[in-house]
């Protein structure tokens, strides 16, 4: 396991920001870390970087304890805060060097060269960091989570201030990096949770109240949802109504219908043999299901 929170309590005085939750993170897993502003979001990624100790339970990471193998952690462990810390004064190499020496990162400006590559920061690589855009200046924060080549990584609000291009760009970075590392990100965006992550976990006033696979959140067992198909011929609500699996038929304008099920893959397999099998013309099929978003606002209201 590359990450394991156990029964994980943090108190700031009177504050309880996260109330005993516990949760695991596989290797190679791009988890999404989700949940309203004061959530308790950056509060636990804190504490898995060891930056912030629990009140109580425990968090270890590839093994070893966040309060008792704090430096062992810090060595496997690349994050990128929510505020970005950066010295605005320092040239982008040079505050690079600086994060590449506290980490004892061997052949160091060979691997800064790679990193400033990999993040797209060749053509600023020269400038103040102060001089830089917000995008930019996230893209300094990555690269100095990475260049210490961690197993775990820690991403709070990776893509806050990225135009959509950069976006498109840092999004794909991330899954490409998932691919040999444990990723936990949090985003207000559920697009990027859609695009990057397969499991979210959604955290409200401290507490989980959802930890599962996207697929099995939107598709949960006996949910009804419907396939919007449009034939080339002209058919009756009665035999669409026939079709195994379907349980209600709302005919729309030109020859299109939505076709209601409990289980959407089903009916789309009976929906295509029905049509072999009566030499229909399906000229669109499209499926409706819940999407991340009304989820995510049903869970945490
Ligand atoms: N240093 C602190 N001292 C006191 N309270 C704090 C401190 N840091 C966070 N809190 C409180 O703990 C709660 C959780 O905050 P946290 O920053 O972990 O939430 P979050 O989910 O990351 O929110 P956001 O999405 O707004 O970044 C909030 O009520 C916050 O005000």
């Amino acid at each position: 396991m590359s990450i394991e929170v156990t029964h994980l309590t943090k108190i700031y005085g009177e504050q309880k920001a996260v109330n005993n939750i516990s949760f695991e993170l596989k290797k190679g897993e791009i988890v999404g870390f989700l949940g309203p502003n004061g959530a308790g979001k950056s509060t636990t990624m804190k504490i898995i970087t060891g930056y912030l100790p629990p009140t109580e339970g425990t968090v270890k990471v590839a093994g070893f304890d966040v309060v008792t193998n704090t430096m062992e952690v810090r060595k496997r462990v690349g994050y990128l805060a929510e505020a970005n810390p950066l010295y605005f004064d320092m040239y982008v190499r040079e505050f690079l060097s600086f994060v590449a020496d506290a980490h004892q990162v061997p052949n160091k400006w060979a691997r800064i060269d790679e990193m400033i590559a990999m993040t797209g920061l060749t053509a600023e690589r020269n400038k103040k960091i102060g001089a830089l855009s917000k995008g930019y200046k996230q893209r300094v924060g990555l690269a100095q989570a990475l260049i210490h080549d961690p197993e775990v990584l820690i991403l709070d609000e990776p893509t806050s201030g990225l135009d959509p291009n950069q976006l498109v760009e840092i999004r794909d970075l991330i899954k490409s990096l998932g691919q040999n590392k444990t990723v936990m990100l949090s985003t207000h965006i559920m697009q990027e949770v859609e695009a990057m992550c397969s499991r979210v976990i959604i955290i409200k006033n401290g507490n989980i109240t959802a930890n599962d696979y996207i697929s099995n959140l939107k598709n949960q067992p006996g949910d009804e949802g419907f396939i919007t198909v449009s034939f080339g011929e002209t058919l009756t609500n009665e035999e669409l109504a026939a079709i195994p699996g379907v349980t209600r038929v709302v005919s729309r304008e030109n020859n299109a219908w939505q076709l209601f099920s409990t289980d959407l893959e089903v009916l789309r397999k009976n929906l295509m043999q029905f049509a072999l099998i009566n030499n229909r013309n399906i000229l669109s099929l499209q499926s409706n299901s819940t999407s991340l978003e009304d989820i995510f606002r049903d869970i945490t209201k």
